[in-house]
């Protein structure tokens, strides 16, 4: 694997990956299903975070890659495997989302389905568990793309999704880490350090198609009322059946100056590998406008990445029976899961 050069001041690429080495070669008719799952661009990790983080990647790639393997669409595996980081309070995203300056909860999510080009989103959403089952349900019950706040909830309701009380989603992690933001707020810390944990999917099922999907609680101490780019489809992800599926994560604000997602995408369709696409679009958010995040992308024929310029991106991903994670450059650990049955083989 080889990193392309960045243009940025420090002179040297740094551009943190792993990506699948060479193309997939199959039978039109018999495509090998792919996932790829992120847990958000971040800072550094402790030791003791790491195990968990490992544990609730791995756990979301598993679960998605048997929802392929068993004959599911690219949408069903990417809101399973999204649902299962949303339920983790490890991640930023369902339980475990960051807060906002007043101390609430307010989420976005948004589902592409590569195929029909349909797409659903929600945001500012609050007392519910899942926002991207939510986000599925405008994409495939409404005539719209994109609910917020009251509207979404209501929706939401009126699907029989459950409405919980949103202390149900505060972790004590969070409540803390927003009063070391708010009593460092004139401390510089670096974007990296406070966008954390958003988390996404991108899938090819067995028939060809491509879906994406990402959720988040958005950054620490946002106003209140504040969208970022994960429910923007375009900035927190796309999927075409003809081109590919990105999932993006990072600084809401700069993904949205440069349509991170849809940038990758256009790479793609440029000709350009996944890889070289998301270090492309990610050197252009760095150098354009010093924004840092991460990437994960799988092209029509299977070929996949995961690249970040943030510290660390904690990812997984299965295909051909291989399951793949990593946190930090260089980090690579593969498991046969044909050995391990198990939807998590990290307990
Ligand atoms: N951690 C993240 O990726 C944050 C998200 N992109 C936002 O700005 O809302």
């Amino acid at each position: 694997m080889t990193d392309i050069p960045c243009s940025s001041h420090s002179g040297h690429s740094d551009h943190r990956s792993y990506s699948s080495s060479k193309s997939s070669q199959f039978p039109p008719e018999i495509v090998q299903p792919v996932i790829v799952v992120h847990g958000g661009g971040a800072g550094s990790i402790s030791k003791e975070r790491s195990e968990r983080v490992r544990h609730g990647v791995t756990k979301a790639a598993l679960l998605g890659y048997h929802i392929l393997k068993d004959g599911g669409s690219a949408v069903d595996a990417v809101e399973g495997a999204v649902v299962a980081l949303e339920d983790d309070p490890e991640f930023n995203a369902g339980h475990g989302s960051v807060l906002n300056e007043d101390g609430q909860i307010e989420m976005d999510a948004s589902i592409m389905d590569g195929k029909s080009l349909n797409s659903g989103a929600v945001s500012s959403i609050k007392s519910i568990a899942n926002p991207i089952k939510v986000a599925r349900l405008v994409m495939e019950k409404t005539n719209h793309s994109f609910l917020t706040d009251r509207g979404a909830t209501c929706f939401a309701k009126s699907m029989g999704i459950p409405i919980i009380p949103c202390e149900k989603l505060v972790t004590e992690r969070n409540v803390k880490r927003l009063k070391k933001e708010k009593a460092e707020k004139s401390a510089c810390m670096t974007e990296a350090d406070k966008n954390t944990g958003t988390v996404g999917a991108v899938a090819l099922d067995k028939h060809g198609n491509l879906a994406y999907a990402t959720s988040t609680g958005g950054i620490i101490n946002k106003m209140v009322g504040r969208v970022g780019d994960s429910p923007c489809v375009g900035s927190g992800g796309y999927a075409d059946n003809d081109i590919g599926a990105v999932s993006t994560t990072g600084h809401g604000e700069s993904i949205i100056k440069v349509n991170l997602a849809r940038l990758a995408i256009f790479h793609l369709q440029q000709g350009k590998k996944p890889q070289e696409a998301a270090d492309a679009a990610l050197c252009y958010m760095k150098t354009r406008v010093k924004g840092l995040g991460g990437i994960i992308v799988v092209d029509k024929s299977g070929e996949w990445a995961a690249r970040w310029t943030s510290v660390s991106m904690p990812w997984a991903s299965a295909k051909d029976d291989k399951l793949q994670f990593g946190i930090v450059p260089g980090m690579v650990h593969i498991t046969d899961i044909g050995k391990n049955k198990s939807p998590n083989p990290c307990i």
